[in-house]
């Protein structure tokens, strides 16, 4: 290795964040690519201008980073210097096909900017014998990377071990003397792709630098630590023109994101429109989405504007975006490449879309695509920036925070600058639950705790506590979710088992199968007897020898340590301890 290849190593070995091991690998291939500049027949005819670090793992953004080459100009060779932070004015390589070419050949792709045309590197240089592809570039791609002067981009996948794409690094440089593929990746190409895959653990595996805790407000109003990483991410992607594609489960907060986002762009003097198309039906989507005149169909009884021209300057959310019919698809496809719509029953006339557009999904599109439901190049088109919003279950660190908020904001609807506050006992049991209906569910139990609250504390209350027994209660009302499995109970108890060693800052020493086992029987003999719980768990020969009664008696000690570990009184069938009294032979 040269002494070059092994300091870039070190450097990447002694990175602790994302950012750190980001400046590396950028600086590395600036400079690569700038000494191949240097020596051949562009030099001092081109510049390089930046680079972009985009980590995407299973198709949704977790971290970017930019440098731009003056700042590594400005810096020493060795040293950190200041990480490159991707402001909130950069501007993001804004074309899908280069994603879709780096994602779905594993290999880099030139892009001749003014051309409009990318082709993918081929070994160490660029292969004649690709296929440029023309159709890759949209005019607002174009006319976006020109406006910063770039002409030329070059973009490497992020091939982690194992072989999987999680990212890609574009170089932008200017060159107007340069055509097509003459530019220095074709020469620098392979030495630039080995510093990519050099880096590409580090890039994926690091954590973020620790940020501070970002501002909330009215749409996001809780952040804890895994969407605090992406908030910095989000505002990028909320000021860009480009299409968002926001996926996640039924309840975690796509719409309300949707709203954040735009909100903090440059459309937000504009109108939000939201769409759901679960509640469109099929041969009506077109219409709502691009309007009607008066007779263009039956029922049709006068002019509507649709979505797009009603949100005009502003930003249309699509929601369950995989209802969308093939027909529908086609149309939007066609907005979202050409900007333009003809609204149903107009003979003649195109409209222009002054509009972003947010796209929001709780299903594998990807998949639909696979079972030819969901159009791939639509797919590709509206992949642009993805973001997944992670369900609550994976965001534990929120669930009191939401809890408290979503109770003052209850309580305030009735009592403005009243005051309501959570037991101690609700949030442990919030936090002891499983949220299949993510922030949706949580704002429900809320709200019915809240009303039994309401009713014991005789209803006019300005001061209101809400307390575990109302929480109790307001979850019983849910029932156990009939398709929870052993499985689902268990990976339950495990997320509450570590997020309980967390709370308490130090390790929880107990043992959870032994424990587990205690639970196990004695659930079953409060359900159906001492002697039949013994035989549901397969010892029956217990029951025979007459040993079940001290077995028993021992397991729910174990239960009972555990309760006392984590100082909970303990669930009731603790009583058949002491109903066991001296039965202790
Ligand atoms: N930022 C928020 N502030 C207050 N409540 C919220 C927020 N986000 C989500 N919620 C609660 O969760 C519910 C669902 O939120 P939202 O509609 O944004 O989720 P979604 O992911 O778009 O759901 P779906 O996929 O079912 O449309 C809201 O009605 C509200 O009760």
């Amino acid at each position: 290795m040269s002494e070059e290849l092994s300091s870039f190593f070190a450097a990447l070995h002694t990175a602790k964040h994302f950012e750190e091991a980001a400046s590396e690998v950028l600086r590395a291939m600036l400079l690569s690519a700038e000494r191949t500049l240097e020596t051949g027949r562009f030099a001092r005819r081109g510049r390089l201008l930046r680079g972009v670090v985009h980590v995407r793992p299973d198709d949704a953004y977790r971290r970017l980073a930019v440098l731009e080459m003056e700042a590594v100009r400005g810096r020493p060779r060795s040293g950190m210097g200041p990480p490159p932070v991707a402001g909130q004015d950069v501007a993001l390589l804004a074309s899908a096909s280069a994603w879709r070419a780096v994602a779905e050949q594993g290999k880099a792709v030139a892009i001749d900017v003014n051309l409009k045309t990318l082709q993918p590197l081929e070994g160490g240089g660029v292969g004649n014998a690709s296929r440029p592809s023309s159709a890759a570039f949209n005019p607002e791609s174009q006319r976006k990377l020109l406006g910063r002067q770039a002409t030329h981009v070059c973009v490497f996948p992020l091939r982690v071990p194992g072989g999987r794409i999680d990212g890609m690094i574009a170089l932008e440089a200017d060159c107007m003397a340069a055509l097509g593929q003459e530019f220095v990746w074709k020469e620098a190409g392979g030495q630039l792709q080995l510093l990519a895959d050099m880096a590409a653990a580090w890039l994926t595996g690091l954590p973020p630098r620790p940020v501070t805790a970002p501002q909330t407000d009215d749409f996001l109003p809780v952040i804890g630590a895994s969407m605090a990483s992406l908030v910095p991410v989000l505002r990028i992607f909320a000021q860009q023109e480009e299409t968002i594609l926001v996926s996640g489960p039924t309840g975690a907060g796509k719409s309300r994101l949707a709203r954040w986002c735009h909100e903090r762009s440059g459309r937000r003097q504009g109108r939000f429109e939201s769409l759901d198309l679960t509640t469109v039906p099929e041969d009506l989507q077109m219409a709502e989405l691009f309007g009607w005149r008066r007779g263009a169909f039956t029922g049709a009884v006068k002019d509507n504007p649709g979505s797009i021209a009603r949100a005009e300057g502003g930003t249309v959310f699509i929601d369950e975006i995989d209802k969308l019919s093939l027909k529908a698809q086609a149309g939007l496809l066609h907005v979202l490449e050409e900007r333009t719509y003809r609204v149903l029953g107009e003979g003649s006339g195109d409209q222009r879309a002054n509009v972003r557009f947010i796209i929001g999904t709780n299903a594998n599109l990807r998949e639909a695509v696979r079972r030819g439901a969901f159009r791939e190049d639509l797919y590709y088109r509206i992949n642009v920036l993805p973001i997944r919003v992670p369900p609550l279950n994976d965001r534990q660190d929120e669930i009191p925070l939401w809890a408290r908020y979503m109770v003052g904001r209850r309580h305030q609807e009735t009592f403005p600058g009243g005051e309501a506050r959570l037991e101690e006992g609700a949030e442990r049991l919030l936090l002891a639950s499983a949220w299949p209906g993510n922030l949706r569910q949580l704002d429900n139990i809320i709200r019915r705790a809240y009303t039994l609250a309401m009713v014991d504390q005789g209803g006019a209350a300005r001061e209101l506590e809400l307390r575990e027994k109302h929480v109790r209660q307001a979850l019983a009302y849910e029932g156990t979710p009939e398709e929870s499995t052993l499985v689902d109970a268990l990976c339950h108890a495990a997320r509450v088992f570590v997020q309980e060693a967390r709370r308490r800052q130090s390790p929880l020493d107990i043992d959870l199968a032994e424990s587990f086992r205690g639970f196990v029987l004695g659930m079953a003999a409060k359900q159906v007897g001492k002697e039949e719980a013994f035989r549901l768990v397969g010892r029956e020969a217990l029951v025979k020898s007459r040993n079940h009664q001290k077995t028993l008696r021992r397991e729910l000690e174990k239960v009972e340590a555990l309760c006392r570990e984590v100082a909970h009184p303990g669930p009731e069938f603790l009583e058949l301890l002491s109903a066991e009294g001296g039965d202790s032979n």
